[in-house]
């Protein structure tokens, strides 16, 4: 195992520390150190009892990035309406601000990094389903795993106040070696058997598709995503972690997101990107229309080449491509894209799949991208604002983080936001489960509600109920 030189921390801490002195305010201090592999599963799980409630796990599909915090060294939450993508990025550069950062690494998603997202829709009415996740909510951990091209790091926050001294340091040294050590050990948990599904309102909500076809037919909306929720009851608590490793093992492929809060726990496997950010570099990914996948290798052809060619799915897909194509060209001077859709294909689903790759303005942040790819239709609709609107008024769903923005930043402005969708929240011994699709002018209410039940699969087979 690699060790860490513990007196650079004091000695860098105690700098921070004298920072904060001269400037009357906290400072933060993070140091980088280069590791032997550490499986981020079981770092994730080393923080099960320290820090449960307070962990978060990510991964996009080709494991170029991995990344898990735990503890909390910041918060950045709030439930403010207008505005909420820029007051974020204020308090983050405010949080950044005079940190003294030791990363001689180039790699992204080292050093302070924040962790979190946003709401669907801060205007909607809040239920107590999401009560634990404020519209705006961003972790900034204690102590960070980050695995970038094969190599594993270790970050360490600390927030150093005028009213420090070395026992600070002294205090976070034996907790991280605390950490260290424990990696070790092997996690064994039994998992929470289910025992009760409840899917909800499932005919008024196809009632609510029938309706809204009706409008798209004559007004001025062309698309509307409308979602539903399962409920799902347990006969223990169930575990984060045992979900995680389920997920890692069924659904590779995907982005798998872990976001805990106040007890609760959010938490997906969702194939789509909303932005990826690397210095200019801009990637998007348009991702809607959905077919399920065959029993046999013919079967899947054929539903595939079905997909690729059927009316409904490729207008479906077709509206998402227009809106971000023209929400990045507000910030990229050059945007590329293929002319037609390709299929992607994961475990339980095959979708239509249109990349997007943009060389952004200089002052284009990632939370500025966000900001204006969110929500594309592939989640809420087009237009952008009256689709919001309907979905605020006709669903009975709280979406709260799903069909959202959620991913990482780091203090170098490079990061990733996928749309957290194939997910569900956690709540001790009971779960939600969420899955929306994408409602035109000739849907059919009843293959609508048929889609949305395979896209619950994934999250579904993970909590044991396939
Ligand atoms: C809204 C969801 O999926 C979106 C992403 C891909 C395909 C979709 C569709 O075909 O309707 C949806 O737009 C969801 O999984 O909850
Ligand atoms: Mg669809």
């Amino acid at each position: 195992m690699v060790t860490i030189q513990e007196t650079e921390l004091k000695e860098r801490g105690l700098l921070a520390v004298s920072s904060a002195r001269r400037l009357g305010r906290p400072i933060l201090m993070s140091e980088v150190h280069k590791m032997d592999t550490i499986d981020p599963l079981s770092f994730f799980n080393s923080g099960s009892e320290r820090y449960l409630g307070e962990r978060f796990y990510w991964k996009d599909p080709s494991e170029e990035v991995v990344i898990i915090g735990l503890g909390l060294s910041k918060q950045i939450q709030s439930d403010q309406v207008t505005d909420r993508f820029f007051h974020v990025e204020e308090e983050w550069k405010k949080f950044l601000q005079d940190s003294l950062i030791f990363n001689p690494y180039k790699e992204n998603g080292l050093g302070p990094v924040m962790f979190g997202g946003f709401s669907f829709d801060p205007l909607k009415t809040k239920t107590t389903l999401w009560s634990k996740y404020a519209d705006s909510l961003f972790h900034i951990p204690k102590y960070m795993l980050t695995i970038v091209e094969n190599q594993t790091f270790l970050t360490t926050n600390i927030v150093c106040t005028p009213n420090d001294d070395f026992t600070l340091f002294e205090k976070v040294i034996k907790e991280r070696v605390q950490l260290l050590t424990s990696l070790e050990q092997d996690f064994d948990c039994k998992p929470a058997k289910l025992i009760a599904t409840k899917e909800i309102s499932p005919l008024q909500w196809k009632q609510s598709v029938d309706e809204l076809v009706k409008d798209l037919k004559d007004g001025s909306l062309k698309k509307v995503v409308l979602a539903r929720e399962l409920r799902l009851i347990f006969d223990n608590q169930v575990k984060a972690e045992v979900i995680l490793e389920n997920l890692y093992n069924q659904q590779r492929d995907s982005f798998l997101f872990v976001f805990e809060s106040n007890g609760d726990c959010f938490i997906g496997a969702t194939p789509e990107r909303l932005v990826k950010k690397q210095g200019n570099d801009v990637f998007s990914t348009c991702l809607a229309g959905s077919i399920k996948r065959g029993k046999t290798e013919f079967e899947d052809e054929i539903l595939g080449q079905t997909l690729l060619n059927d009316q409904k799915n490729l207008i479906e897909h077709g509206f998402v491509v227009e809106m971000i194509k023209e929400a990045l060209a507000e910030s990229c001077e050059e945007i590329i894209l293929p002319e037609k859709p390709q299929l992607m294909k994961i475990r339980d689903i095959q979708h239509l799949y249109t990349p997007v790759i943009g060389k952004c303005q200089k002052d284009a942040s990632l939370l500025l991208l966000v900001e204006r790819l969110h929500p594309t239709p592939a989640l809420g609709g087009l237009p952008k604002q009256e689709a919001v609107e309907k979905i605020r008024q006709i669903e009975e769903l709280d979406r709260g983080f799903y069909a959202a923005p959620l991913g990482w930043v780091d203090y170098r402005g490079n990061g990733e936001f996928a749309v957290s969708i194939r997910s569900g929240l956690i709540q001790g011994m009971e779960a939600s489960l969420f899955a929306g699709c994408g409602v035109v002018s000739n849907s059919d209410s009843e293959s609508e509600y048929m889609e949305t039940s395979l896209k619950f699969s994934p999250m579904l087979r993970a909590l044991g109920g396939k």
